[in-house]
C-alpha cells in the first residue's frame, strides 16, 4: 500500500460567519485539507453555500488543499464556478449523475481532481465501474446532509473491499468520525480522514488531528 495519511477537517459546524479565521486556525493546527460541504437542498435537506464563499475563503487563503464535497442534485453544473474560485478536488455524489464518465472528464478538464462518493445506501459495486477515473473515493459513514451524526460502522466493508482491490487508491471516509471511531476506519483502509465536529470543536484540535494521523499511518505503512 503506497497511500498518505491526511486528515481533513470539515468546516460544516464551525462558525461560518469567521470562516477564513476557523479554516486558518485548522490548517494551523495540523489539517492536511480543508473539506468543503456544499449542500443545495434538494440532493440532501440542508443549505450551505456556494462558489462565491469558497471564492472568497480561497482569496483568505492561498495555499491549501481544497475538496468540495458536492452534495447537490447537478454537480455538473458547479465545475466551472468552482474551478475558478479555486478547488482542488471536487468531490460529487454518484447517485444523482447519468453520465458519470462525463462529468468526471469535465472536472479534469475544469483542472480539477475527481473525487466519486456514495451514500450509506448505495452500493460499492455501484462506485467500481468508475475507479479508474477517481482520484479519490468517499464512502460516507453517515446520511449526507448534516454534521454531528453517528458514525455507521457498518460502512467499513465497502472500504476493506476497495482497499483490497485498489492498494493505492485515495480512499476518504466522511460522518461522524473522531478519535473514538478512527481506528475502525484506519483498519479498514481509509487513509483520507474527513472530521468535523471532533476536530472543530475540541479543546486542542492539533492533538486530536495528531492522533487520527497516528492512528491511520499505522496501518497505511
Ligand atoms: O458531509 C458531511 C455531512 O453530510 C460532513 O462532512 C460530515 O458530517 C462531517 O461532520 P461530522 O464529523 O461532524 O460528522
Ligand atoms: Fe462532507
Amino acid at each position: 500500500m503506497s497511500v498518505k495519511a491526511k486528515i481533513g477537517p470539515s468546516i460544516l459546524n464551525a462558525d461560518l460567519s469567521n470562516l477564513a479565521a476557523e479554516s486558518q486556525k485548522l490548517l494551523d493546527n495540523g489539517a492536511d485539507y480543508l473539506h468543503l460541504d456544499v449542500m443545495d437542498g434538494t440532493f440532501v435537506p440542508n443549505l450551505t453555500f456556494g462558489h462565491p464563499m469558497v471564492k472568497s475563503l480561497r482569496n483568505k487563503i492561498k495555499t491549501a488543499f481544497f475538496e468540495t464535497h458536492m452534495m447537490v442534485q447537478k454537480p455538473e453544473q458547479w465545475i466551472e464556478p468552482m474551478a475558478d474560485a479555486g478547488v482542488n478536488l471536487y468531490t460529487f455524489h454518484i447517485e444523482p449523475v447519468e453520465d458519470v464518465d462525463k462529468v468526471s472528464r469535465l472536472v479534469q478538464e475544469a483542472g480539477m481532481k475527481v473525487g466519486l462518493a456514495i451514500k450509506p445506501g448505495t452500493k460499492v459495486e455501484d462506485l467500481e465501474k468508475f475507479v479508474s477515473i477517481a482520484d479519490v473515493v468517499l464512502v460516507m459513514t453517515v446520511e449526507p446532509g448534516f454534521g454531528g451524526q453517528s458514525f455507521m460502522a457498518d460502512m467499513m466493508p465497502k472500504v476493506e473491499w476497495l482497499r483490497a482491490n485498489y492498494p493505492n487508491l485515495d480512499i476518504e471516509v466522511d460522518g461522524g468520525v473522531g478519535p473514538k471511531t478512527i481506528e475502525c476506519c484506519a483498519k479498514a483502509g481509509a487513509n483520507m480522514i474527513v472530521s468535523g465536529t471532533a476536530v472543530v470543536g475540541a479543546i486542542d484540535q492539533a492533538e486530536v488531528i495528531r492522533e487520527m494521523r497516528d492512528v491511520v499511518q499505522r496501518y497505511t505503512k
